[in-house]
């Protein structure tokens, strides 16, 4: 491990203050990222695990805002930077890619045009220097003749294509940093495997890190070098991908994985977790698991656990047992 992380997050707050009250949808979140590596951001919906990618990128908007904590890139603080400043790095070296490429498309530019657009937004480039480029990077995520259907509109591509387009758009600039926030969920299982192969291995050719965003256990496993469990704007586990979800400590992960469609047998239910997800306005005064979790007993409904660490991070008083 290199001395200075690429990306060091530490005791991260993201807060909005909405009529209702205080929603602490990020809550003491401190992870560090290498350069190259891959890490998978997982939990059930609500979780935090967008709001936290947002806030990486100083996205978050009103009534929303960071309420504490550091987040450096290279080395330099994020939390508080001008948004000029902000924005250059954004696009540039830290790029996101979001679970709808409409979100990043223009429907009535061509993909040629609204690349060459951001080509153009961060640094000076000729119109062809950009098609040039634009062409070239949409060979690298798999789409065929590129060049030739860089005049082609968005409506023009399939999903799976289209989602490549916003995945090449945030290539364009060799960003160190990629924030995937659900980029495939929406498309069908083999486009799937396919987007997921060729970002392991962009990131792996080109050095660029990946936060991977997503509710699906099972992608984050055939992709990811390191894995964080979130539940209620928490970290609850972190460790190595394999080690973590091949034997999980905190009960949580557990039922993650137990609720997979993969882990029933035929014929039978799948075991999902029990109850729901709490209101992050009233969290209970222990750990906020302790209602679902199997394991709880009087401490836990009491008395927030600490982080234990060994090879890897498990907030619980009653950890399932080492492998
Ligand atoms: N603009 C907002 N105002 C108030 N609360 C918000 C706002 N945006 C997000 N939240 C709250 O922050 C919490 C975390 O949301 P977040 O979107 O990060 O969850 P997630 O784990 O990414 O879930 P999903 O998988 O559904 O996207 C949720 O309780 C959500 O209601």
């Amino acid at each position: 491990m290199s001395a200075s992380p690429l990306l060091e997050v530490r005791d991260l707050r993201t807060h909005f203050f909405t009529r209702a009250g205080v929603v602490k949808a990020v809550e003491g979140v401190s992870f560090s990222l290498e350069k190259g590596e891959i890490l998978g951001l997982v939990g059930e919906s609500g979780s935090g695990k967008s709001v936290t990618g947002f806030s990486l990128i100083g996205l978050v908007d009103p009534p929303g805002r960071i309420a504490s904590g550091s987040i450096k890139f290279e080395g330099r603080e994020l939390v508080g930077l001008p948004p000029a400043e902000m924005r250059a790095l954004r696009g540039k070296r830290i790029a996101m890619v979001f679970q709808d490429p409409a979100a990043t498309l223009n429907p009535v530019l061509s993909i040629g045009q609204q690349m060459t657009l951001a080509v153009q937004a961060h640094g000076r480039a000729s119109d062809a220097a950009a098609r040039d480029l634009a062409a070239r990077t949409l060979t690298r995520v798999g789409i065929p003749d590129a060049a030739a259907r860089l005049d082609a509109y968005p409506h023009e591509f399939s999903g799976g294509m289209r989602q490549r387009v916003a995945i090449a758009t945030a290539l364009l600039h060799g960003p160190d940093l990629i924030i995937a926030d659900e980029p495939t969920t929406a498309l069908d299982v083999s486009i799937q495997a396919q987007i997921l192969a060729e970002m392991k291995s962009l990131a792996k050719e080109t050095g660029t890190a990946l936060v991977w965003i997503s509710h699906d256990l099972a992608t984050v496993s055939s992709l990811a070098d390191r894995v964080l469990v979130m539940y209620a704007g928490r970290i609850v586990e972190a460790g190595a991908v394999g080690e973590t979800l091949r034997a999980p400590r905190h009960p949580y992960t557990r039922g993650l994985l137990d609720s997979l469609p993969a882990m029933a047998r035929p014929g039978e239910k799948l075991n999902q977790i029990p109850g729901t997800t709490p209101s992050l306005l009233s969290l209970p005064p222990g750990c906020p698991f302790a209602p679902r979790c199997p394991r709880a007993d009087a401490v836990c409904a009491t008395d927030p656990p600490d982080v234990v660490t060994a090879s890897r991070l498990v907030r619980c008083h009653h950890p399932l047992e080492a492998a």
